[in-house]
């Protein structure tokens, strides 16, 4: 950031108390938004497109989407209909990471209302008409070219910069715009829109920490244009609100997936006890407490009952997988001389059970369904002994699915 005055907003005082509402669940800032129509950035099969899809799925439902193009034409189409602007805001591969593009937009338009905000990996996928042919030419948006550099040069591929945009590559291609040794490269989300091309390869991009900020905001038409440096200052505010409402969501989960890790590093001392007096591994009659405990719970929060169990039989299968490799370790290296006490030990899981059911129902409430933006956090949380990177995905994919209760009165 320029150390350069900064303008204040013309509209201070909505954006602060903005920022003051980021306490309260950001999701009642969405749900006024619910199916409401959205002026994107670019175009189907776009970062913005797979972007906006994350949001969607947050808040099970879709919005009205107008793909605009460039960021002066969604901001210029969503001021004059006065609904929803989503748009890329930064990229950790640009120096000062402000996208150029948005810095010229924002020196017309203003962010009057930031509802959520969305931070993905960029991951490149290169599609072509064809499986295995020659490759020659690369068609890309000039911004998603600069990032790819190393693999263009590594299979000495030309560039053709295409700037209307990565998907704009892809429909050129498919519309035999091109000839077959030039490849699309952009989102993979051009896969559902293109299905005629092929994917030839994935995650081509040079860097791996290649993450792009999306907001979806309201925006207004400036009294007078501001110049560059004024526009990166109020972009770069806008930035510093949508990490605050990312690093929101993702505290909660995080408080979530401890409670998550804690019940499965209970194990160990279970698995202890049980080799220690003999006893088998699977409980059937206890899973069967630890379920209707949890379904209970789940009632009288407003929570899905059928996700619940689901995640709950998960949470139990990893705990099982846990213990089984740790008896599978005590045949050739005996058993541990510490004591172990299955009744307290039963009590802690009963706790925990309930503080995930309480972290999770509050997080859905406050921050929508958990999506694959939030796996590698939840992936990076979990680092109990002997739970395997497949446990931690079918965990995370019955945690992801669980869903609220709409129209429903919590009792607890
Ligand atoms: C943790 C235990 O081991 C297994 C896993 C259970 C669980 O995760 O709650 C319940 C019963 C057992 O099948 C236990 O016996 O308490």
């Amino acid at each position: 950031m320029p150390s350069l005055p900064v303008r204040p907003l013309e509209k201070p005082l909505k954006l602060s108390f903005i920022s003051r509402l980021l306490a309260l669940p950001a999701l009642l800032l969405t749900l006024t938004t619910q199916g409401a129509p959205v002026y994107v950035q670019a175009g189907p099969g776009s970062f913005n497109h797979a972007a906006l899809d994350l949001l969607a799925a947050r808040n099970h439902m879709d919005y009205q989407r107008f793909y605009s193009g460039t960021p002066a034409h969604t901001y210029t189409s969503a001021a004059q209909a006065q609904t929803w602007a989503f748009s890329a805001l930064a990229n950790s591969t640009i120096e000062g990471q402000l996208v150029p593009a948005i810095v010229d937009a924002m020196r017309s338009y203003q962010v009057t209302e930031l509802s959520a905000a969305v931070h993905m990996p960029i991951e490149m996928c290169v599609f072509g008409l064809n499986k295995t042919g020659k490759i020659t030419h690369a068609a890309s948006h000039p911004a998603a070219l600069k990032q790819i550099a190393r693999w263009l040069s590594a299979h000495q591929l030309q560039a053709k910069p295409v700037p209307k945009g990565t998907n704009e590559a892809a429909r050129l291609l498919a519309a035999d715009q091109f000839d077959q040794n030039t490849v699309a490269v952009g989102s993979c989300a051009l896969k559902a829109v293109y299905p005629e091309l092929t994917l030839r390869e994935t995650g081509i991009q040079d860097n791996a920490d290649n993450h792009t900020l999306f907001g979806l905001m309201k925006m207004e038409k400036r009294p007078q244009p501001i110049s560059e440096d004024e526009a990166r200052s109020a972009l770069a505010h806008v930035v510093d609100q949508a990490n605050v409402l990312i690093n929101t969501r993702t505290d909660s989960a995080k408080a979530l997936f401890s409670h998550i890790n804690q019940r499965l590093a209970q194990m160990q001392p279970v698995a202890l006890f049980k080799a220690q007096k003999h006893r088998p591994i699977e409980d059937l009659s206890r899973e069967a407490v630890v379920l209707s405990k949890a379904l209970e719970q789940a009632q009288q929060q407003c929570l899905d009952t059928g996700s619940v169990k689901a995640f709950f039989q998960a949470q139990m299968d990893a705990a099982k997988a846990i213990q089984y490799r740790y008896r599978a370790q005590w045949l050739s290296e005996g058993v541990p001389n510490q004591e172990a006490d299955l009744t307290q030990l039963r009590n802690t899981l009963n706790q925990l059970g309930a503080a995930i059911l309480q972290t999770l129902t509050t997080h859905l409430a406050q921050h929508g369904n958990l999506t694959t933006e939030l796996k590698p956090v939840f992936l990076a949380a979990l680092n109990t002994d002997n739970l395997t990177v497949q446990d931690k995905q079918r965990l995370y994919q019955a945690l992801q699915s669980v869903r609220r209760v709409e129209n429903c009165q919590a009792t607890d």
